[in-house]
């Protein structure tokens, strides 16, 4: 059950105002894999699209050195975080590994920002969203979510062939007995304003909130449900809607792509997984890819000092694995 929680009780921090140095994206980075490529071209991209703001890493400890001396050679702002536990439960995540995103929530606390953009770092930004920043404060600005994948066979919503992105196609059934599910976001990408009050409302909200399949997911959905604004999907396209919703994506408007659909990362892509050969699947992987490889989006430091180690970039860069958890405990199956 959503805890009340009026607008007003997001709280927007004297200090959050909208003053552009106090502005910057945000992603996450936990582990020693291969996810650092993703926030290369993540901080690529923003430079690609003239973004005017800084990309600081929310990083775990357990991200190697040699992988923050690349980030920070890009341009990033690295920020260590400590890892966020939630509370012991027997829930079967989505994707096991989904119990590290419970530390996305350190960013709130990042109170030297008043206004940020999270973007996962298997997002690319294709087009600059900067004006994104203007959204009004006290809300959590993100994109709806696609109930069709696999990965939401646990829920009532995907057993019964419901999605709130066609919601006409197969209504919820008036017998049912809870009503429809309130609008579910992905948080891949969402805009919000770091405040100290409701970062410790987070954490202590999170101690007496079992976890469920889509980890931190779930819990902002449940946590920012009254002050949830849907944008427009340009700004966060979930693959999967390529080939489930069609009739709700105009492709080449699409500002910002999220290659979270099995398969789909480009830096791992093969082809082979289901619709992962299609041809708007193997453009997007290509575009990626254009980016990442263009050298002359690296970053360029007025200070030669801070770029002293980037000769070996590219040999890291090419050895770096599939990601190892080290930090976390795999979570056990209901
Ligand atoms: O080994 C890892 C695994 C994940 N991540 C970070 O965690 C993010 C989320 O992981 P995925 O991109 O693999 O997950 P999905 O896109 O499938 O996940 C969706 O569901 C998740 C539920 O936990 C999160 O909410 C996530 O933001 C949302 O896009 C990554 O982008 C990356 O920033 C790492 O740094 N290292
Ligand atoms: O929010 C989720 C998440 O991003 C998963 O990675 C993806 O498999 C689902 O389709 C999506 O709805």
């Amino acid at each position: 059950m959503a805890p009340e929680i009026p607008v007003n009780s997001i709280y927007v921090s004297e200090k959050a105002q909208q003053a552009p140095s106090r502005r910057a994206y945000v992603t996450f980075l936990a582990g020693n894999g291969d996810y650092v490529k993703g926030v290369v071209g993540l901080a690529k991209g923003l430079r690609k699209v003239k973004s005017a703001y800084p990309l600081v890493v929310a990083m775990l400890p357990d991200v190697p050195e040699e992988h923050r001396e690349i980030l920070r050679s890009q341009g990033c702002v690295v920020r260590e975080i400590e890892p966020v536990h939630p509370p012991d439960n027997q829930v079967e995540f989505a994707m096991a590994y989904y119990v590290l995103n419970y530390s996305k929530l350190r960013i709130w606390n990042f109170e030297e920002y008043s206004k940020m953009i999270y973007l996962d770092a298997d997002i690319q930004v294709f087009d600059n969203i900067d004006h994104l920043f203007e959204l009004p404060d006290g809300y959590f600005h993100a994109v709806m979510d696609c109930f069709c994948e696999k990965t939401w066979s646990h829920s009532l919503q995907y057993s019964i062939g419901y999605c709130q992105q066609c919601p006409e196609k197969v209504t919820w059934p008036e017998d049912m007995e809870s009503p429809p599910p309130p609008l579910y976001f992905n948080a891949g990408m969402f805009v919000f304003e770091p405040s100290p009050l409701t970062y410790e409302s987070l954490l202590q909200t999170l101690e007496i909130t079992p976890p469920s399949p889509f980890a931190e997911q779930d819990f902002l959905n449940m946590f920012f449900e009254k002050v949830y604004k849907p944008i427009p999907l340009v700004y966060n396209l979930v693959l999967a809607m390529l080939w489930r919703h069609p009739e709700n994506v105009e492709l080449e408007k699409v500002k910002v792509v999220h290659y979270c659909a099995a398969g789909s990362k480009p830096w791992r892509y093969t082809g082979e997984e289901t619709n992962m050969d299609r041809e708007d699947i193997k453009m997007l992987v290509d575009k990626w890819w254009d980016v990442y490889n263009d050298e002359t989006l690296d970053f360029k430091s007025k200070n030669p000092a801070d770029v002293e180690g980037t000769v070996t970039k590219s040999s890291i860069l090419a050895s770096v694995h599939e990601p190892e958890i080290t930090y976390f405990p795999a979570p056990s199956a209901a």
